[in-house]
């Protein structure tokens, strides 16, 4: 278990230094073990102005090429809501809810109940957790659920917590309620005092988990084989040293046994930065932005954000509100200023940065939280009669719909609405091309979806004997080459890439 002490916890400034450095890698790599670290990989960890440490390419890496393996130091539920009950410690879906009956207050099955066995892998972090005396014993706590994943860091080795104690932690901003605070805020439990060296350790993992973690998940059964995910966050040291870059040269997915696997999505040369990208691929600068300035603390300012067009994708444009401008694209005088005026393309019309942001909240939200739960008929409806007079169709939230009705539209589709598809996998895998963004996640599944979706059309119209041609082939090779690792790859790609000699 950790020693929790105050000067362990500290964040510190020295980082970087070669010393701290050197040690750092050195437990590292004793944590990833021969399995997963091999002194052949192409990576080392180095300084960067701006940045701090991050990794860097040892030689010239080919696109495609496997960069790293790794594993989470730390890994549990996420701090949002979840729409099925699991159990905290082995995630399976529970259909009705019992409490652990060690009396932490966590949903847990039968198998990882303390009862059950005289250790089962909850014992511990059930003892941490009625260590601190809970209340209200007999109730499901959700707070404790959600702050579960930094409890389990009391839980790590001497060597795994100084790993993770030489993780950059950003504090949270003044008006963030961390699930830390929520502990204390609506008093869980009655021995876990404000100013106590556990309570110190939580925030700083929560600081931790915050500027470092993944998403990541875990597939389980139900009693009636469904598959479900379990949406869970995770720490991933070699993960988490990658800085960010709007424009990344790697794609990552995590497989079954929650290993992460990351692949160069374009060729890096050696000394280059290996970057990751924190945002979302697709989303407009200015949101991209805001997102990283407010969850990870820093201005991104790469080329793809300084470039009023977006490398010409324009997903971050509005339409032009002037009637007689029907072409016109309002976009960002200067991209790196959140507070800058925008300016049309066409006519030269200007916009104050306010009035730019109402439009962009309205859109999102009935987009986001409207037309994306429609079913596939209300979404193209939508994007064809509501969306094509508000927004671009090249506009982020234009692209987050069309990818929305790519996933809605399956093989039992009519003929008209799986024609849209295609179009749409097109359309996307066509603002992927502009951005140079390489062999990237969402391209795996879009050159998926586009396979299928035209196998389908193709027994639709009685043209299999012209089906799979080349480019189609293409698709699918290029989908088992970005998707082969992933835990939640779609089932049937493993088949179809064996059956069309894809899989090599
Ligand atoms: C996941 S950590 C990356 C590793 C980190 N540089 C370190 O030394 O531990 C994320 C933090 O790195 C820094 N960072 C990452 N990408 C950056 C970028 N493009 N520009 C400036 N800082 C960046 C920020 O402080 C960010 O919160």
């Amino acid at each position: 278990m950790a020693t929790v002490t105050e000067e362990a916890v500290q964040p510190d400034a020295s980082l970087a230094s070669p010393e701290r450095v050197a040690a750092f890698k050195a437990d590292l790599v004793a944590f990833l073990g021969e399995k997963l670290y091999s002194p052949e990989q192409p990576w080392d960890i180095a300084v960067f102005e701006g940045y701090g440490r991050g990794l860097v390419a040892t030689r010239d890496i080919a696109v495609n090429e496997l960069i790293f393996l790794d594993r989470p130091i730390l890994v549990g539920p996420r701090v949002n809501n979840y729409d099925v009950i699991f159990c905290a410690s082995c995630c399976r879906i529970q259909k009705r809810l019992t409490l652990c009956s060690g009396g932490c207050r966590l949903p847990i099955c039968a198998d990882c109940d303390r009862s059950a066995a005289p250790e089962t892998p909850h014992t511990a972090e059930c003892t941490v957790i009625t260590s601190w005396q809970p209340k209200d014993q007999k109730r499901y706590c959700k707070t404790i659920l959600y702050a579960l994943t930094s409890i389990r860091a009391m839980l790590l080795n001497d060597l795994e917590s100084r790993i993770v104690f030489n993780m950059e932690g950003h504090a949270p901003r003044k008006d963030m309620i961390t699930e830390i605070d929520r502990l204390l805020k609506d008093q869980i439990f009655a021995n876990l005092p404000e100013g106590s060296a556990n309570l110190t350790f939580l925030r700083r993992i929560v600081n931790v988990l915050n500027t470092n973690a993944f998403e990541t998940f875990r597939i389980v059964q139900d009693e009636e084989n469904n598959d479900h995910e379990i949406i869970l966050r995770g720490l991933y040291i070699l993960g988490a040293l990658m800085n960010h870059h709007c424009l990344a040269n790697v794609r990552y997915v995590f497989d079954e046994n929650q290993v992460m696997w990351c692949h160069a999505s374009r060729p890096i040369r050696k000394g280059e930065q290996i970057f990751n990208n924190y945002s979302k691929v697709l989303w407009g600068t200015q949101h991209r932005i805001i997102h990283l300035w407010f969850s990870k603390h820093f201005l991104c300012e790469c080329e793809r954000c300084r470039d009023v067009t977006e490398l010409g994708t324009y997903l971050g444009a509005l339409k032009c509100v002037r009637e007689r401008c029907p072409n016109g694209r309002l976009v960002s005088l200067n991209p790196l200023k959140i507070a800058s005026a925008w300016q049309c393309d066409k006519c030269g019309l200007q916009m104050g940065n306010l009035k730019v942001t109402k439009i962009q909240e309205i859109a999102g939200r009935m987009v986001l939280n409207n037309a994306i739960k429609r079913d596939e008929a209300g979404i193209l409806e939508y994007l064809n009669d509501h969306v094509s007079r508000f927004l671009l169709p090249c506009n982020q939230f234009t692209v987050e719909l069309k990818l929305q009705a790519i996933r809605k539209i399956q093989g039992e589709a009519c003929l008209e609405h799986l024609v849209e598809k295609e179009r749409f996998c097109r359309e996307i895998l066509t603002i992927l091309e502009q951005l140079k963004y390489g062999e990237c996640f969402v391209k795996g599944v879009l050159a998926y979806e586009l396979f299928k979706v035209r196998m389908t059309i193709a027994q639709r119209r009685d043209e299999q004997g012209c089906f799979p041609d080349e480019p189609a082939l293409d698709n699918l090779r290029t989908a088992w080459t970005i998707l082969q690792h992933s835990g939640n790859r779609p089932r049937d790609l493993d088949q179809l890439a064996q059956c069309y000699g894809c899989n090599v």
